[in-house]
């Protein structure tokens, strides 16, 4: 598993505004997208591309285009589709599924209440979009249903995550999984309520309000 904490001074920006209590919903949601779109800048540094012959107003040259089969966002809901507009502005041609996942609030344990997906995800570059990263209970479990899927090669892109999710993360996928974390801060560590720390909440309620 690789992990790439992205190192820019608009990223740190932004993710110090995100954390800031004050911040509210509409700027918060606005400076996900603008830091999703930052982040896929870095994590689709290896998608896989193919040359094509594209004729210019002078001449005919080169040219590069993403290969076939194409990529596939997927979200994890409810706080990961606000990482999905973000997202699809760089890679428009992108198809998306979607997981709908929760984190019990007493357990931790993560459980998926809606999938929708493409049978066979063989030789599809995977690239799944999920604000926090903290027990890492639930990126674990969305990867091993790609992986159930037949994906082999999955990348992350969360805001935060702990230390502590990481490892477990590393310890749960399976070793034939090509695994990628994009992130755009990496925090110190977990509270008794499995939040990360410093943190900056919950993700889902600072975006679309408390269930
Ligand atoms: O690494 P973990 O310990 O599994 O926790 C991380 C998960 O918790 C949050 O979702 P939540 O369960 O709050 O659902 P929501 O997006 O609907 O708010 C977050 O968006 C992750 O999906
Ligand atoms: O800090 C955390 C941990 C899990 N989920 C969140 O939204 N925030
Ligand atoms: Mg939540």
């Amino acid at each position: 598993m690789r992990v790439h904490v992205a190192d820019h001074p608009l990223i740190s920006h932004k993710l110090t505004t995100l954390r800031d209590v004050t911040t509210d919903s509409p700027t918060f949601r606005r400076l996900v997208e603008e830091l999703v779109t930052l982040l896929a800048y870095e994590a689709t540094r290896d998608v896989a591309v193919e040359t094509v012959e594209v004729t210019t107003p002078v001449t005919s040259t080169t040219g590069t285009r993403l290969a076939s089969p194409k990529p596939i966002v997927v979200p994890i809901l409810r706080a990961g589709l606000g990482m999905l507009d973000g997202m699809s502005r760089l890679l428009p041609t992108a198809e998306v599924g979607f997981l709908g996942m929760l984190r019990d609030e007493e357990t931790l344990q993560p459980r998926t209440y809606a999938n929708r997906l493409p049978d066979d995800l063989s030789g599809r570059q995977c690239f799944v979009l999920d604000p926090m990263l903290a027990t890492g209970g639930t990126l674990a479990m969305a990867v091993d249903y790609l992986h159930g899927k037949g994906a082999r090669t999955v990348t992350a892109i969360c805001l935060l995550a702990a230390p502590e999710g990481l490892e477990a993360l590393e310890r749960a996928v399976a070793p034939d999984v090509d695994l990628s974390v994009v992130l755009a801060g990496l925090d110190e560590r977990l509270d008794e309520r499995g939040y990360i720390v410093p943190g900056l909440g919950d993700a889902g309620d600072r975006l679309y309000g408390i269930v």
